[in-house]
Parts: structure tokens; C-alpha cells; sequence
């Protein structure tokens, strides 16, 4: 901007990806990629093993150099942010520390490393419920801990943006449980948060938004439920009845396609189940179900993905 005020990019923490590539030997991991990410949400960044998640994180991070395309952070490339500790946090992979230090030391090193006040080693292991074991040594954290450490560490400079490489992996039900709760109160904060998996079905809890990857590019992005919607497969209608003849043969006249299951439930496309109600009644169809089954995360991301994970 001309007038030197921040653009509101910059101020907002909105994170764009534009033609991102990178090219190691023939693999092209990241292949012209672009998408957006917005403060006030999670974002799941998903993709089969081998999309190009990680390396993208490390591009936007400036820990790998990009062979074409731009990553920006609140307007800036990393490279170029003042204070980097201050406006993006990272876990990359489980938190490594030095075993026999506790976690609260190996948090006021990072601090001192950084130009932080030790005091934010007390904030962030309270941010993340860790202070009970604070005077424990690192080699006696649970994977769950030290997934907490890794993200205490993160957030010591209280940034406006989080992101997380397969933050999930190796925790139990309880720690996901946790972790879906930690970053949506961020979100709630304002804060940009992404988060790269491939559980989707964890993604469909935590996420308002998803980017999709495969071999290197974009997939599809948007609203979670967006994303879904836009499948080809939109919702279908089960029922079961005892008169299936009948059902089929009154629902020939609203053009939907009907499917036998093997356990003698019919499957409805084209119709919903307001007009399958209303076809039942009319031709007295007794039901016994009539339900609504939208495609999930997972099939949709099977669907989308199929195929590219093998193209290299
Ligand atoms: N340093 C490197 N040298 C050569 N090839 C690499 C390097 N880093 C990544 N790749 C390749 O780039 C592609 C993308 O890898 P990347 O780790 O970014 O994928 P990912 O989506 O994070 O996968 P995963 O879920 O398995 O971690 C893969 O084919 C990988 O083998």
C-alpha cells in the first residue's frame, strides 16, 4: 500500500500460497499450488502420504527454498517478518528436547534463544496443561506430553498464525479430543490455524476449511461443507420397507434411481426424502426407514485423490 499502512492481509494474518512449486531432481513435490488461508479458522490441509504437505509447510516456514511461486504470511514472506517467533508458531514433528532437561528449562531456553521473557515458559505450559509436570524431564513425557511441549513451544511468542504438521499422530482419543479443542479456541481468538493430516475423518470435526492436495497440487479448497457439497455424489436416501416392489415402482415416476442393498434396504438417488416420504404415503408404503446419507469426508477425499498418489 502507498501509504505505508499495513495491507489488511498484513494486519489479518491470512496466509497465500501463489504458484508454489518445488522440484527435487524429477519430483515435482509442490506443483504450482496456490490457495488461502484465513484468520479465524482452522484449515485442514490434507492430502495422501507424499502430497507435498510438508514441504509446503517448510516453504512457508523458509526452511526450504521454493523453485518457483510465493508463500506469504500476513503479507510477508517469512524471510521478511521482523520478528518471526511473534507472528507464527510451528510443530513440525513431535517435540524433540534434551532428555534429561525439564520441561519448563527446555521451554526457557527456546525463550532466551529467542529474546522472549522467561515468563512466557510459564504461560505457554499452562496454555497447553503441562504445568503439573513441568519439573518432569523430557525423557519421562508421554507422546501426548511432548505433542503439548511441542506446541507450548510454539506458541511462546503468542503468534497470530499456528501451523501444525500431522499434530494428531500417535495420540489417543483423549489427546485428540484435547487437541481439536486447543486449536478451535485459537480460531476463536482470531487466530490462523492450519493443520496438515491425512485423518480426515478428525479433519471433519476440526476443520471450517480444507485444502486438498495430491501429487503436488491443488485438489479442491473451501468450506468443509462446501468442499462435500460439491462432490458429484450428493446425498442419497436409504429406506426400508416392507413393500420395496411398491416403493420402486411409485418412486419410478419422480426420476430417481433406486438400488437394492444386499440387507434389503433401498438406496434413492435423485429424489430427497421429503419427496420419498411424500411418493410412500401416497402409494401406502409402509416405512420403516427413511434417512438422509450425506457423503463424508473421507469418501470425498478417496474420491478426489484417487489415482494421483501413484502418478511419481
Ligand atoms: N529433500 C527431499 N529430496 C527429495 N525428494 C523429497 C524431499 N522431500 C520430499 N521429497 C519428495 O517430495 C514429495 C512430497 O513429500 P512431502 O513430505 O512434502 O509429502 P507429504 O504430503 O508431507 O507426505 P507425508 O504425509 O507422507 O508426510 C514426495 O514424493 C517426497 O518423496
Amino acid at each position: 500500500m502507498s501509504d505505508g499502512q499495513p495491507s489488511p492481509a498484513a494486519a489479518s494474518g491470512q496466509i497465500v500460497v501463489s504458484g508454489l512449486t518445488k522440484v527435487y531432481r524429477n519430483v515435482r513435490a509442490v506443483d504450482n499450488l496456490s490457495f488461502t488461508v484465513e484468520p479465524g479458522r482452522v484449515t485442514g490441509f490434507l492430502g495422501p502420504n507424499g502430497a507435498g504437505k510438508t514441504t509446503t509447510l517448510r516453504m512457508l516456514l523458509n526452511l526450504v527454498t521454493p523453485t518457483a511461486g510465493t508463500a506469504t504470511i500476513g503479507g510477508r514472506r517469512y524471510a521478511d517478518l521482523t520478528d518471526p517467533v511473534r507472528h507464527v508458531g510451528a510443530v513440525l514433528e513431535a517435540s524433540s528436547a534434551h532428555k534429561s532437561r525439564t520441561g519448563i528449562n527446555h521451554l526457557r531456553v527456546i525463550c532466551a534463544a529467542a529474546g522472549l521473557p522467561k515468563q512466557r515458559a510459564d504461560e505457554a505450559l499452562e496454555l497447553v496443561g503441562l504445568t503439573p509436570a513441568a519439573k518432569r524431564k523430557f525423557k519421562g513425557y508421554s507422546l501426548g506430553m511432548r505433542q503439548r511441549l511441542g506446541i507450548a513451544a510454539a506458541m511462546l511468542g503468542d503468534p497470530q498464525v499456528l501451523m501444525l504438521d500431522e499434530p494428531a499422530n500417535g495420540l489417543d482419543p483423549e489427546g485428540i479430543r484435547w487437541m481439536r479443542g486447543f486449536l478451535r479456541n485459537l480460531a476463536a481468538q482470531g487466530r490462523t490455524v492450519l493443520v496438515s493430516s491425512h485423518l480426515l475423518s478428525e479433519m471433519q470435526l476440526l476443520a471450517d476449511d480444507v485444502v486438498i492436495i495430491a501429487a503436488g497440487r491443488l485438489v479442491r479448497q473451501g468450506p468443509v461443507e462446501t468442499v462435500i457439497g460439491s462432490m458429484a455424489e450428493s446425498a442419497r436416501v436409504r429406506v426400508r420397507t416392507p413393500q420395496a416392489d411398491e416403493l420402486v415402482a411409485a418412486l419410478g415416476e419422480h426420476d430417481a434411481q433406486v438400488q437394492r442393498t444386499e440387507d434389503g434396504a433401498l438406496l434413492v438417488d435423485g429424489v430427497d426424502a421429503p419427496t420419498v416420504g411424500r411418493a410412500a404415503l401416497a402409494a401406502k408404503v409402509e416405512l420403516h426407514e427413511l434417512t438422509t446419507e450425506r457423503p463424508d469426508l473421507e469418501g470425498v477425499f478417496l474420491e478426489l485423490t484417487s489415482g494421483k498418489a501413484a502418478i511419481r
